[in-house]
């Protein structure tokens, strides 16, 4: 068995809450935990520049294997050095297998026990991801962080269902793990499905912790299912994974999702959403979701977010954002997703404050208080 990355090491617990600070330490850097990583689908946060992205604080990012396969194709991007100079992002990188991005964006997909068959939705060629596969994509692009090949158990789910796709997972996950080269330098985390079933995700979790990866994703979530159903899952499911590696929660979420996740115990986080969100102009404060090309905002030479120390808080009306975005300007791309990714990286700054000086209960009760005014 290939040697396990030792790279999360937990430094501060708070006493009132199972929340967690640690240090990931990856061989393109650190990343302090709670962390939310940019997803940066295709080989960039859209409409920012790398270093534009690391000024804000993100420390890694995540790309998205079944995108970069399909296009430009991970032997390119191999021969061409690999994926951190490809794209000159010198931080850690998380790559997702392609289960998921199969699954919901592949046409005609079917799944056998060999793999995922699906049609590009780029051209129509058809193509069979493996756990093999994903591995040796994964290993082209030489991320930092590697998943294993999962079957994302769709929502809803009867209990036969989710039961028959955890064991195609734990199969693939097995099979992921035979597939990574012994002297690998890439960590490689397994991924717990189980639907919205508690017995289901207990025997997931034994399952793959007793494979021994790096780290622990907990997947199926964030797939349209009611957010209590979300919650109460990660509420069950996080305490049962191996405390000393890292704890991943993938697809989530909003503010509120990540401030109680981390009270479970959870560590990373990545969302579409502050990215999404600032290219239809839903911006993100505090106070409220500002939706940018509202008329209110047509004469408010006021910034943003007063709270907020970004380049487009210091440096632009509301106003004149609200006209970039009803003009259809690039720039509001850019100046709007600036602002929601810096957002999200200060909500991760005072989460690891609060946890830092064992207040994170009552961070927690406050910040959630606030939102419901919002
Ligand atoms: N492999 C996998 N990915 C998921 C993602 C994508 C996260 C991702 C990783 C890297 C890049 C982009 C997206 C999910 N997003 C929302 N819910 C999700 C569930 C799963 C899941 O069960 N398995
Ligand atoms: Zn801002």
């Amino acid at each position: 068995m290939p040697p396990i990355k030792q790279h999360f090491k937990v430094l501060e617990t708070d006493p009132g809450s199972a929340a967690r600070c640690g240090l990931l330490s990856t061989p393109h850097g650190d990343v302090r935990t709670p962390a939310f990583m940019p997803v940066g689908t295709q080989g960039t946060v859209k409409s920012l520049a790398p270093d534009t992205v690391k000024e804000l604080g993100a420390e890694m990012i995540l790309c998205n294997t079944y995108h970069l396969y399909l296009r430009p194709g991970h032997g390119l991007i191999a021969s061409l050095g690999g994926l951190h100079s490809f794209m000159n992002w010198h931080g850690p990188i998380l790559t997702d297998s392609g289960g998921f991005q199969v699954y919901s964006l592949g046409k005609l997909r079917k799944i056998t026990p060999e793999g995922a068959i699906f049609q590009s939705h780029i051209d129509g060629s058809r193509h069979r991801l493996t756990p093999e596969l994903a591995v040796e994509i994964q290993e082209a692009l030489h991320s930092d962080i590697m998943m294993c090949l999962d079957e994302c158990t769709p929502y809803p789910a009867t209990f036969r269902e989710a039961e028959s796709s955890l064991s195609l997972t734990l199969s693939w996950a097995e099979r992921s793990r035979k597939a990574r080269a012994d002297s690998s330098d890439q960590a490689l985390y397994g991924i717990v499905q189980g639907g919205m079933y508690s017995e289901l995700r207990k025997r997931a979790v034994e399952a793959i912790s007793a494979m021994n990866f790096d780290g622990y994703a907990l997947g199926g979530l964030s797939v349209g299912e009611p957010k209590a159903q979300m919650e109460q899952i990660v509420q069950e499911t996080a305490p049962l994974l191996p405390a000393d590696r890292p704890h991943y929660l993938m697809g989530v979420g909003t503010p509120e999702d990540i401030v109680k996740a981390v009270d479970c115990g959870i560590d990373l986080f990545d969302c579409v959403m502050p990215t999404r969100c600032a290219r239809h102009g839903l911006l993100f404060t505090n106070a409220e979701k500002v939706v940018i090309k509202n008329a209110r905002y047509r004469e408010d030479n006021g910034p943003l977010d007063s709270e907020c120390d970004c380049y487009t808080c210091r440096n632009f009306s509301r106003a004149y954002l609200r006209h970039l975005y009803v003009a259809g300007e690039i720039l509001a791309m850019t100046l709007n997703t600036l602002h929601n990714i810096r957002y999200y990286m200060r909500l991760m700054e005072q989460i690891r404050n609060a946890i830092g000086c064992g207040q994170y209960a009552a961070f927690k009760t406050r910040f959630l208080e606030s939102r419901l005014k919002a």
